[in-house]
């Protein structure tokens, strides 16, 4: 079996300190364990460069939490996916519930976003997810639907994470029947639009993901790996994520 994929989102923190000091315990972690399962460190932009030199030839790869829909130009105050892979990033989280709600980000403009990344050689990390009303009304699925179909390209070579916006930063983690519902429906539309690429895409959970929930969720069939915010900034417990995804040989 295939090792989960970890992808931390540090979000809007990281002063150099901060960053560097949980950099060292990735570095020094991957020092004494071999063969990790693959992990990703999304920092803010202000310190990709930095880190991503501290993290070149080691098993950790270096992502983004957006970019822009073009490659260059007159856009003041934005990053494009070239410059990105520019200075070595692999993927970018996109569509993340977070700026959906701050930037009225649509699914069309997520959907471009996410061909900016692929055409700059980045992996796309498409997140979707439902808010706790369309969840109690049971209109979830074809909120989430509605989602991958506006959100995801044609042609998509990229990861899609499940981020119930009920369970991010607030301690609720969907139940694993909840989860487990959500992947499979995941997997069967992405079947249903790509076929064998379908099959491949791996689908991630995020949302109150902890050393003490994550041996279940891995458990979890269809799940490629899980998409982790608050436990990222905190290294025991985020290698602790690793530790246990090790054992998912
Ligand atoms: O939004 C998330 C990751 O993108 C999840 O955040 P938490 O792990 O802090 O709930």
């Amino acid at each position: 079996m295939v090792k989960p994929i970890i992808i931390g989102n540090w979000k809007m923190n990281g002063l150099t300190q901060e960053a560097d000091h949980i950099v060292s315990s990735l570095l020094a972690y991957a020092e004494k364990n071999k063969d990790l399962a693959p992990t990703v460190i999304c920092p803010p932009f202000t310190q990709l460069y930095h880190i991503g030199k501290h993290l070149k030839n080691t098993p950790f790869e270096l992502g983004a939490q957006d970019c822009h829909v073009a490659e260059k130009g007159a856009y003041t105050g934005n990053i494009s996916a070239a410059m990105l892979n520019d200075i070595g990033v692999k993927y970018v989280i996109l569509g993340h519930s977070e700026r959906r709600s701050e930037y009225k980000e649509s699914n069309a403009l997520i959907n471009q976003k996410a061909t900016a990344a692929q055409n700059a050689n980045i992996l796309p990390v498409v997140c979707i997810g439902e808010t706790k009303e369309e969840r109690e009304s049971g209109q979830y699925k074809e909120v989430l639907a509605e989602q991958l179909k506006g959100s995801l390209p044609e042609h998509f070579v990229g990861l899609v994470a499940y981020e119930p916006i009920w369970a991010i930063g607030t301690g609720v983690t969907a139940t694993n029947e909840e989860i487990a519902e959500v992947i499979l429906f995941i997997r069967e539309k992405l079947v249903a639009q790509y076929g064998e690429n379908g099959k491949k895409t791996l689908i991630l959970y995020g949302g109150s993901v902890k050393p003490n929930n994550v041996k279940d969720i891995f458990a979890t069939s269809e799940l490629g790996g899980v998409l982790v915010g608050g436990v990222s900034l905190i290294p025991e417990d985020f290698l602790q994520l690793l530790t246990i995804a090790q054992d998912f040989t």
